[in-house]
């Protein structure tokens, strides 16, 4: 006998190991759903090589997936027609993790068993589960190509043996050797259940090879007779027609494409027939995929062409901001061995994806005139992406705008800019938000003051990138959008009296002594029309980030970058800026200037420079007036 290899699992294996053992014990039967779906890649994967690569060209393929059950001995086969693995991948694929992914799904695991088995398809860590339901799993595979077979044989424990092994054709024999929670799988009923359950639209047939008790009228008993079925539809199915199809049959593919156990909440299926011919059937997960912020996110999207699969793994498929879409692109056009180089600027493929966004966002514009409530559950999970989108797609902007949400002074919970176009007060020109802060801070915000009295809706924008995203967008349709913050919006408020006038001519002297005091800490400091019971505000130039914004890039590294002053504005109708326009310029005066600017920048959210001094001036005015 060949000596064996003993090999011992990567740490982190036997960890995982563990864990999925004791997290995911509630539902044992994803073991076949993830031991099918490699079988199907591995399908998918020769399928690729035998059309695409010369020296496969010739060899067989015979794609099939078969299911052995021996109810005596308590084993369940997997075998397929695949690529197979050779020594090498054995140990690299079944005895380590090689994926980052599989690393995030160790940190993600929160011990709560329902939870945690909607994540093992997300990150791949398939394989594994098996040994939920097995104590011995033998994993038989020769490579396509490759003479030799290998038999790798762990009990999911310490690590794994591997030793030559036999195989007639390439591909891949999984034996389990069923424990006592996997008994219940010997069973040719409950498998069929599982499969059709999971995999019913693999594109490859499955088989299940079992004894069949037959009823034999001649002798009065039953016999037992080997028997092999095919067990799911292994049909493409976003090749049927829409009629063809049942909810249920759009939510079971996409359990079987995206891992996820709970229903889409949305799905578009197109069928193109034109210049360009292609299928596609896009999902929207019910919650956005756990990567969605990360930057090496999964990307959700398959590529056919002609049914067969290309790749899972484009992120040029779709926009970035639409990672959260998962589904097939199938199409008849792309040659089968397009390279992922030629990908990136294929025109029928740019043409594809320019077509699926349009798709996109139109449904989910119907979807949110004649669906509000669903369209709700959508933009709690989504409202974020999207605007990534108006950042970075130019050409769909305005689809864009009519579909983000957002929080407001006018109503509770969210509103489109469509409702607040209806909203605008006869003499309001445009349409006004406030960005940089939490919710709180920017509902306190001195700067909503003057909206309030007037009635005017401001959005509150309190999203960290709605700054860096709205700053570029400069109007909805004809109307223009105006952030609060910025020096040059409150023209909009401008009074133009002659009344007015001589009110700010008397205020000059005591713009010029505030500007005097604080010196070089501000850029200008002027009259305010937009405050009404606060006594001083800051306000950022129009191309200048607001002080939220610089402190945001100065924690991002950009500490050299000169970082332009704010603008105090006061407010010439308060109390404190009437008693200091009277008043000589002493001592207490001075304080009052720092501290008309540091309560403003308080309100701001900005932490003080030297809050010492702060605290000294402080005192030094509460003395005088307790
Ligand atoms: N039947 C098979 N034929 C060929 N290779 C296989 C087979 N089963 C598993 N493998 C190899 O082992 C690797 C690990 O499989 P595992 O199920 O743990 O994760 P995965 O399939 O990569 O991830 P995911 O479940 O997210 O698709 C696979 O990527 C593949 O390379």
């Amino acid at each position: 006998m060949e000596a064996m290899a003993k090999q011992e699992f990567q740490t982190e294996v036997s960890q995982l190991l563990q864990l999925i053992i004791h997290s995911l014990y509630s539902h044992p039967e994803i073991f076949l759903r993830e031991l099918i779906s490699n079988s199907s890649d591995a399908l998918d994967k020769l399928r690729h090589l035998t059309l695409t690569d010369e020296t496969f060209k010739n060899l067989p393929f015979d794609p099939r997936i078969a299911l052995g059950l021996d109810e005596e001995k308590s084993t369940l086969t997997i075998g397929d027609t695949g690529i197979g693995m050779n020594e090498e991948d054995l140990i690299s694929h079944l005895g380590t993790i090689a994926r980052s992914g599989t690393k995030n799904f160790l940190n993600q695991l929160s011990g709560d068993a329902k939870k945690d088995s909607n994540l093992i398809g997300q990150f791949g860590v398939g394989f594994y589960s098996a040994f939920m339901v097995a104590d011995k799993i033998e994993v038989v595979s020769r490579k396509a190509g490759e003479e030799l077979a290998w038999r790798w044989t762990s009990d999911g424990k310490s690590g794994f043996d591997i030793e030559p092994a036999e195989r007639d054709v390439a591909g891949t024999t999984i034996i389990l050797h069923l424990n006592d929670e996997g008994k219940q799988y010997a069973n040719s009923w409950r498998l069929k259940e599982v499969v059709k359950k999971y995999s019913n639209h693999i594109a490859f047939p499955i088989f299940l090879t079992y004894e069949k008790s037959e009823w034999n009228a001649e002798e009065k008993k039953s016999d037992k007779v080997l028997t092999t079925e095919q067990v799911n539809a292994a049909s493409a199915l976003w090749r049927r027609s829409k009629s063809e199809l049942t909810d249920e049959d759009y939510k079971e593919l996409y359990k079987s494409i995206s891992g996820d156990s709970n229903d889409p909440l949305f799905w578009f299926h197109t069928k193109a027939e034109g210049s360009l011919e292609y299928t596609t059937l896009f999902y929207i997960p019910s919650k956005a995929p756990l990567d969605l912020y990360q930057a090496e996110y999964k990307v959700g999207v398959k590529l056919y062409v002609k049914r067969v699969f290309i790749l899972d793994d484009a992120k040029e498929l779709l926009p970035q901001y639409l990672r959260f879409v998962r589904g097939i692109i199938d199409s008849e056009d792309l040659p089968l061995n397009v390279s992922r180089e030629i990908l990136q600027q294929n025109k029928v493929l740019t043409s594809i994806r320019t077509a699926s966004v349009k798709k996109i966002l139109t449904e989910l514009k119907n979807i949110s005139l004649n669906q509000p409530e669903k369209y709700l559950e959508f933009i709690q999970e989504y409202n974020r992406p999207l605007k990534e989108g108006l950042y970075g797609d130019y050409a769909n902007r305005e689809a864009l705008l009519e579909l983000i949400r957002f929080k407001s002074t006018a109503v509770e919970g969210l509103t489109s800019l469509a409702d607040v176009k209806t909203r605008m007060q006869g003499e309001q020109k445009s349409i006004y938000y406030i960005t940089g802060g939490s919710e709180s801070l920017l509902r306190t915000s001195p700067l909503l003051e003057i909206y309030k009295k007037k009635g005017l809706e401001v959005l509150i924008l309190d999203d960290e990138i709605d700054e860096i995203v709205f700053s570029g967008i400069e109007k909805y349709g004809e109307i223009d959008l105006k952030a609060v913050n910025k020096a040059s919006t409150s023209e909009d408020l401008k009074d133009d009296s002659p009344e007015a006038k001589d009110e700010a001519e008397a205020l000059k002297p005591l713009l010029e002594k505030l500007k005097a005091t604080l010196g070089d800490r501000v850029k200008d400091v002027r009259a305010s029309v937009r405050l009404a019971d606060s006594p001083s505000c800051i306000v950022s130039d129009e191309e200048e980030p607001s002080l939220q914004m610089q402190q945001m890039l100065r924690a991002m590294g950009q500490k050299e970058i000169p970082l332009p002053k704010p603008t105090l504005e006061i407010n010439p109708d308060h109390e404190i800026v009437k008693k200091l326009l009277a008043r000589p310029d002493d001592a207490i005066a001075q304080d009052a200037a720092w501290m008309l600017f540091e309560q403003a920048l308080l309100m701001e959210g900005v932490p003080l420079q030297d809050p010492a001094a702060f605290v000294q001036r402080l005192n030094r005015v509460l003395s005088l007036s307790v």
